[in-house]
């Protein structure tokens, strides 16, 4: 199942240095492990935002529920989640 995710991304302003840090390393350790075994399927950054988009390719709505709320960002997340499935006149046969 493909889901197109939104995450905007708000760290409070006086948040220690360090420890944005340490979440933001996290989440990029996580981010290319999700990457590596192909749940996460594109991670884009929205020009001029603390943002991105995001294709999730997950087995369930609970799975991709349990993989963004298990992000370190996650509390400091805006997220939008749309569902997606196959456009008739795309030509990829490996999208489902
Ligand atoms: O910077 C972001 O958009 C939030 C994020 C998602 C994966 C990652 O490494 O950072």
């Amino acid at each position: 199942m493909l889901f197109h995710v939104k995450m905007t991304v708000n760290l409070p302003v006086d948040m220690n240095p360090e420890r944005a840090a340490q979440l933001k390393a996290d989440e990029k350790a996580l981010a290319q492990r999700l990457q590596d075994q192909g749940k996460w399927r594109h991670l884009w950054r929205i020009a001029g935002l603390y943002a991105n988009y995001s294709v999730f390719d997950v087995d369930s709505v609970q799975e991709l529920h349990d993989l963004l709320m298990q992000l370190p960002l996650y509390p400091y997340m805006a997220i939008e989640v749309t569902a997606m499935c196959r456009h008739p006149s795309s030509i990829r046969e490996d999208d489902r």
